[in-house]
């Protein structure tokens, strides 16, 4: 299997109190995950996700350590060149990276289409937002959107774009049942095509249907679970620490 992201001894600290004090909340965390792969990151509040996940996808430079995506350091591109990467090969799902609110949710939709002169399919666009329930306009503003809109719109953003990565922090957090049940099973047909998707989630049942969970406490990868089950995971998560 091809390997996509991998991730060496990767630390990160920040910096508290006027910069007086600096506090580490990733501890030497390794990682490698393949094409074709759909891995969730699991764990408690403050464990530490959203910053492993910043650091993987490129957007948080490591204190040390090493990251790789596609045989590429993010981290060593010129600024021109890593937004080019990204746009071309990565796709985010955070609810509040890049959607621009005085766009109509259409022209967020194909914004990177068209930053990449790539050709716009309209009926295949709006085909893929009556797949994903998307009731709103897509003419109107994203600002004048709900929050479980506004998520369909970055995630439709994604969709459409082809990357061969996809990391996603709670991607169907603000969405009713159905339309999260719509998004995985998407997401999952991407995976089994070749996408590589790295998933934060606090939903136990979603993240059993990924290929591969992991559990993060207090900043340091505990367990890789491979097909994981919810008990497993359920377990995994309420085990007292010695
Ligand atoms: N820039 C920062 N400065 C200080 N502390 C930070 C900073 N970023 C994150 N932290 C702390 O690091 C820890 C990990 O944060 P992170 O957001 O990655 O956790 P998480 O597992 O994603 O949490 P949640 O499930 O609640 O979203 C938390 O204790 C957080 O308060």
């Amino acid at each position: 299997m091809k390997q996509v992201i991998n991730i060496n001894h990767v630390k990160k600290q920040v910096s508290i109190g006027n910069h007086k004090q600096d506090l580490e909340i990733l501890h030497d965390v390794s990682l490698t995950v393949n094409a074709g792969e759909f891995l969730s990151i699991i764990g408690p509040s403050g464990a530490g996700k959203s910053t492993l996940l910043n650091v993987m996808s490129g957007l948080s430079r490591p204190t040390s350590g090493q990251v790789i995506l596609l045989g590429t350091d993010p981290y060593h591109l010129r600024a021109a060149k890593a937004a080019a990467f990204r746009r071309d090969q990565i796709g985010f799902i955070f609810q509040s990276y890049n959607l621009i609110p005085a766009l109509p949710a259409f022209d967020n939709i194909v914004l990177p289409l068209r930053l990449a002169h790539k050709k716009i399919n309209r009926e295949k666009i709006y085909k893929l937002l009556k797949e994903i329930n998307f009731e709103a306009d897509p003419s109107h503003f994203v600002s004048a959107l709900s929050g479980g809109e506004q998520q369909k719109v970055a995630i439709a953003r994604v969709l459409v774009a082809n990357s061969r990565i996809i990391f996603a922090d709670e991607p169907t957090g603000a969405l009713d049942t159905v339309s999260r049940r719509i998004i995985f099973g998407l997401l999952r047909k991407l995976a089994n095509q070749g996408a590589c998707i790295v998933m934060v989630t606090h939903d136990i049942e979603m993240a059993a249907a990924t290929d591969v969970a992991i559990t993060l406490r207090d900043g340091r990868l505990e367990k890789i679970i491979k097909k994981p089950t919810a008990t497993e995971l359920f377990q995994a998560l309420s085990e007292e620490r010695v």
